[in-house]
């Protein structure tokens, strides 16, 4: 059960040439099938591939920023996923190719079929049902953006990245099509690591989740909790039990791994008498531990947000709540905040999430005062969340206005509302996905 490391795909890489679009999906099934992918029933996905009206409103409110990056990645981007289907990565090859001899063996009845000229059909965009959709996340079988992934994606295939930013990089690659991001958490906010990645890839938000995340104390069979020395954890794992380990008496080391099913796999394989873990129920099924306590979160209302991502937008629609997240940051000048924010209150759309973050690219601005010295301050990246979608006329005059205020804007993504009903987390959400 191997995860996609950062050296497995530079191992894709060549492979992966920009003119090349049948090769992704060559190197894809080569990579997901050895890779342990989860398989999940039914589902729906609304991506849509036929994107240009939503692309050139993008475009507008992006043109500030259109980076070399950005440009490198539209032209791998394009291509054969914008013919035929989100999944359809293989389906066609616009690289004309002899016509094949039928009787022989050694030509496939799937290479055959590349040769069919394109028709109607194939222009249309397909329904994607979440069926084949590979989407990647980081950590191992029994994480909870595993089970965020399966919610979304009903249908699709899972799969393990060590890292986040394999995550992203198996999408900018084609060997995922989706990658899933726990962003924020109602007990410890928002995952700033994460916002930060949000920026330095070009990926757009396509969805989210709000998944309900029940911790359970895991450890080999027969491990009573007087035995603990450890506790492990992803980091928001740990932070979320905190008060809890201490009323159970836990008063062992934390120490912080890269994802929370990941620790309940590193007891099983050192079997490790001594160290338990936070994780969901289903990793203790998948792991072989036990559970010691169920439902450690020191809030019953545990709820974490992630977010979907894919290499293109999704167009936006008006027939169902639609939100839309913004990035911008602004030259120094009074009042800038106030100016954005009415922009939006003026049009009566409701800001979901409001938040500000060093920008790591100008951290700092100097004032210079001859007398004094020189005041310090950092400069700010502002991420807001509003309710609204960019296919409406009030969302885009709003992002027009807030675009003359700023020095930088860029659309993360305008995308379906989780609108699942809620109920507070169960051990058994996590046993299956939801
Ligand atoms: O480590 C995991 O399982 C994750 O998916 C990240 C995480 C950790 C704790 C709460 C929510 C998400």
């Amino acid at each position: 059960m191997k995860a996609l490391t950062s050296s497995s795909l530079y191992n894709l890489k060549p492979m992966l040439g920009s003119n090349q679009p049948v090769a992704p999906a060559t190197a894809t099934a080569r990579m997901v099938r050895s890779n342990p992918l989860v398989h999940y029933a039914n589902g729906s996905d609304s991506s849509v591939t036929n994107r240009s009206q939503w692309q050139s409103s993008c475009a507008i409110l992006t043109s500030k920023v259109v980076s070399q990056e950005q440009s490198k990645s539209s032209v791998s981007g394009g291509g054969i996923d914008h013919v035929n289907g989100d999944n359809g990565v293989a389906r066609v090859n616009l690289v004309p190719i002899e016509k094949s001899d039928n009787n022989n063996p050694l030509v496939s009845q799937s290479h055959y079929h590349l040769q069919k000229p394109l028709t109607v059909t194939d222009l249309s965009p397909a329904p994607m049902h979440g069926s084949n959709l590979r989407v990647a996340y980081q950590g191992v079988p029994g994480a909870y953006s595993e089970a965020a992934a399966g919610k979304a994606y009903p249908n699709c295939q899972a799969v393990p990245c060590d890292q986040f930013e394999v995550a992203f990089q198996a999408v900018e690659l084609w060997i995922a099509d989706r990658a899933v991001l726990p962003v924020e958490n109602s007990l410890g906010g928002s995952i700033h690591r994460n916002y930060d990645l949000l920026l330095r890839h070009r990926l757009h938000i396509v969805g989210e989740v709000q998944l309900p995340v029940h911790h359970c104390l895991l450890a080999l069979p027969g491990v009573r909790k007087e035995f603990l020395t450890r506790v492990i954890s992803h980091p928001q794992g740990l932070a979320q039990c905190e008060h809890t380990l201490t009323k159970l008496g836990l008063n062992v080391a934390r120490e912080a791994v890269d994802d929370t099913a990941g620790a309940a796999e590193f007891i099983a394989t050192n079997n490790l008498r001594d160290t338990a873990a936070i994780a969901s129920a289903r990793a203790a099924e998948i792991y072989g531990l036990t559970i010691l306590e169920d439902g450690i979160q020191d809030d019953a209302s545990n709820v974490t947000r992630f977010v979907m991502l894919a290499r293109e937008p999704i167009i936006p629609r008006t027939d169902r709540p639609f939100k839309t997240s913004i990035v911008f940051a602004h030259e120094k000048g009074t009042s800038v905040l106030f100016k954005v924010l009415s922009a939006f209150a003026f049009r009566d759309i409701s800001l979901t999430k409001i938040e500000s973050r060093p920008n790591h690219n100008r951290p700092m601005r100097l004032v210079d005062d001859a007398n004094v010295g020189t005041a310090k301050h950092f400069e700010y990246m502002f991420y807001i969340d509003f309710e609204a979608s960019m296919a409406e006329p009030r969302a885009q005059n709003a992002l027009s206005e807030v675009q003359e205020f700023t020095s930088f804007l860029r659309v993360l993504g305008s995308y379906p509302m989780d609108m699942t009903p809620w109920s507070p987390s169960t051990s058994t959400s996590h046993t299956s996905p939801l």
